[in-house]
C-alpha cells in the first residue's frame, strides 16, 4: 500500500496517543483529536473525510513492523486487526483471530470492559495462554461514538526474563568492579595509620546523608579523593560530583562560575546566559576546594545557597531552587581565619558539620611505605613499565623524609624514580638529591646557640622521632640507638609516640 503524506502524519498521531496513555485519558473523541492533529487548521474536506477506515488501514501497515503487540476491536467485540507482534507474544496464530469475538478468543480479555465503559484500561495484567501480558487499552471514538478499542501489550514474561538478564549482567559487573577494586574506594586506600581509619569511617558515615563535610588538610593529603569518596558512596553517586578550586579563579569569575549568569550580565557574557556549577551539580555534589580562600562576599552568596538551596545568577533578578550536597576543603585553619575576620563565622559553623582532619604524611610515617607501594604501581601501570620494587634502602629515605608536598610529592618523586630507573628496584640513588640528607631536617638542633640551645630531652625526642623514620623495624632502631627494645619502647611512651610504635613491625 502506498502511504499518502496524510496517511504518515495519521498513523504517527495513532501512535503518539497509543504510547502516550495519559493524553487518551483526557480526551472524549480519540479521532477527533487524531484528524485535529493531522488537518489542524485547514479547511481540507477530502482530509476530514479520511475517518477511520482509511486512517486504520494506513496505520495498520505500519503497525505490522511495531514490537508491541497490538490488537483492534470494532464496536461489536469483533478482532478486526492483530499485528504479526500478537502472535509472537500470546501464540495465537492471526486467522485463530481475526473477525472471532475477543471474548472467545481470549476469555480473560479486559477489552470488553473498555468497551463496556468508554474508559481507557492502563498497565492491566491479562493471562493469554501460558503468556502474562501488561496492555494499555484504549476506546476509539469517531463523531462522539465509540467505534472501537485498541489494546497495545507487552509479553511480562519477556520483560522480566530482560530484567533477570540485567540483573544478572548488573551482578557480573559489580562481581568484576570487586576484583579491580576490592574495597570499593575507587583507587583510594585507607593506609595503616589511625588517623586515616577514623577519616575513612567518618567520610562513610557521612556519605550517608547529605549534610555538609569540611575536609582540613595541608596540601596533597588527598582532601579531593576524600571528598570523590564521599560522593562515590552517597546516594547521590549517579549524579555528578563538580569539583571547583576556588583559589585557581579570579572573584568575578568565581562568581559566575558558581551562580551562572543572565544575559546581558556583563560584557561577553554569552547568548541566553549560563548555568552556574550550583546548578550543574543539581542532584549530585558541589566540592568546593580552597574554600577558605573566598572572598567576603563571595562567602555572603555561599552561605545563603547552603541555608536555603537557592540561588540567583550574576544579572538575574529570579532566585532558584537547587538540590545540592556541598563538600568543603582547605588548607587554611579556618578558626584561625575566623579570628582574624577574613572568614564568615555563621558560614564556617554551616560548613563544618561534619569536619575530617587529614593530616600531614610525616605524622603518619606509619602510611608512607603503603601509600609508596601503591603510588608506585599506580605508576607503572600508567607508564606501561615493568612491575618495580623499592629496596631497603630507598624504602627507609623514603619514610624519613618529611614529605612536605604529602602524597602528591610522593607520587611526583617515584615517578621520576621509575623513570630513571635502570635495575627494576628503587634505591636511595633513584631519588632526588634532597634524599641523601640522612638527618631529613633542614634545621639541626645544634645550630641554635645562646638562650636557645636544646635540651637533653628534646634531642632525645628528635632523635627518636628521626630513628623511626629512618628504620623499618624497631629492632633495627633500638640497635641503631644502642638502646634494648623495651628501652625503645619506655622511651617512645615518655615522648607520647605509641602510635609510632605501632606502625614499625615486630621484627
Ligand atoms: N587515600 C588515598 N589513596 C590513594 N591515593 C591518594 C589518597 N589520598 C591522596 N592520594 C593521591 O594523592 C594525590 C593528591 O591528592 P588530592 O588531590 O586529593 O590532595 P588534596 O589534599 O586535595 O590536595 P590540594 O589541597 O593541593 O588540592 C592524588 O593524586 C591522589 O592520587
Amino acid at each position: 500500500m502506498a502511504f499518502s503524506p496524510r496517511g504518515w502524519m495519521c498513523t504517527v498521531a495513532l501512535l503518539d496517543m497509543m504510547t502516550s496513555p495519559l493524553a487518551v485519558h483526557d480526551t472524549t473523541s480519540f479521532c477527533e483529536m487524531v484528524l485535529d492533529f493531522c488537518y489542524n487548521n485547514r479547511s481540507d474536506e477530502e482530509g476530514r473525510n479520511m475517518g477511520m477506515n482509511e486512517l486504520m488501514m494506513t496505520a495498520a501497515a505500519v503497525l505490522d513492523h511495531v514490537y508491541d503487540g497490538v490488537a483492534a476491536i470494532d464496536d461489536r467485540g469483533k478482532i478486526v486487526y492483530v499485528n504479526p507482534a500478537n502472535e509472537r507474544i500470546t501464540g495465537l496464530k492471526r486467522e485463530q483471530l481475526l473477525g472471532k469475538q475477543v471474548k472467545d478468543a481470549i476469555p480473560s480479555t479486559h477489552i470488553l470492559d473498555v468497551l463496556l465503559t468508554g474508559q481507557p484500561s492502563i498497565g492491566v495484567r491479562t493471562k493469554v495462554g501460558e503468556y502474562q501480558v501488561v496492555s494499555n487499552i484504549v476506546p476509539v471514538w469517531e463523531d462522539g461514538k465509540l467505534v472501537g478499542v485498541v489494546s497495545v501489550f507487552r509479553d511480562e514474561t519477556e520483560l522480566r526474563r530482560l530484567a533477570h538478564q540485567l540483573s544478572q549482567a548488573n551482578e557480573t559487573i559489580e562481581q568484576l568492579a570487586r576484583l579491580v577494586d576490592p574495597e570499593g574506594r575507587g583507587g583510594m586506600i585507607a593506609g595503616e595509620s589511625e588517623a586515616m581509619h577514623k577519616a575513612l569511617s567518618l567520610a562513610t558515615k557521612a556519605a550517608r546523608v547529605s549534610s555538609p563535610v569540611l575536609i582540613q588538610g595541608e596540601s596533597g593529603t588527598g582532601k579531593e579523593v576524600l571528598a570523590r569518596y564521599i560522593h562515590d558512596q552517597s546516594p547521590r553517586k549517579a549524579k555528578l560530583f563538580v569539583p571547583i578550586n576556588c583559589a585557581a579563579i579570579p572573584e568575578n569569575l568565581l562568581e559566575s562560575e558558581l551562580f551562572g549568569y543572565e544575559e546581558g550580565a556583563f560584557t561577553g557574557s554569552s547568548k541566553g546566559g549560563r548555568p552556574g556549577l550550583f546548578e550543574v551539580a543539581d542532584g549530585g555534589t558541589l566540592f568546593l576546594d580552597e574554600v577558605g580562600d573566598m572572598s567576603m562576599h563571595l562567602q555572603a552568596k555561599l552561605l545563603r545557597a547552603i541555608q536555603f538551596q537557592e540561588i540567583r545568577r550574576v544579572g538575574g533578578t529570579k532566585t532558584k531552587q537547587v538540590d545540592v550536597r556541598f563538600l568543603f576543603a582547605t588548607h587554611h585553619n579556618l578558626l584561625e581565619s575566623v579570628a582574624v575576620g577574613t572568614f564568615r563565622e555563621d558560614l564556617y559553623y554551616r560548613m563544618e558539620v561534619v569536619s575530617i582532619q587529614l593530616p600531614p604524611l610525616r605524622e603518619r610515617i606509619e602510611d608512607i611505605p603503603v601509600f609508596a607501594l601503591h603510588a608506585l604501581s599506580k605508576i607503572t601501570k600508567k607508564l606501561g613499565l615493568p612491575t618495580l620494587k623499592i629496596g631497603h634502602g630507598g624504602m627507609q629515605a623514603i619514610r624519613r623524609y618529611p614529605w612536605p608536598g604529602n602524597i602528591r610529592e610522593l607520587e611526583n618523586v617515584l615517578e621520576q624514580a621509575a623513570i630513571l630507573d635502570e635495575d627494576g628496584v628503587i634505591e636511595l640513588n633513584d631519588l632526588p638529591k634532597r634524599f641523601g640528607d640522612r638527618s631529613g631536617r633542614h634545621e639541626s638542633l645544634y645550630d641554635r646557640g645562646g638562650n636557645d640551645f636544646p635540651t637533653l630531652e628534646e634531642v632525645e625526642e628528635r632523635l627518636l622521632r628521626q630513628a623511626m623514620r629512618t628504620f623499618v623495624t624497631k629492632g633495627e632502631a633500638a640497635a641503631a640507638l644502642g638502646v634494648s627494645r623495651a628501652t625503645l619502647y619506655r622511651k617512645l611512651e615518655k615522648y607520647n609516640m605509641n602510635h609510632d610504635i605501632l606502625s614499625q613491625s615486630e621484627t
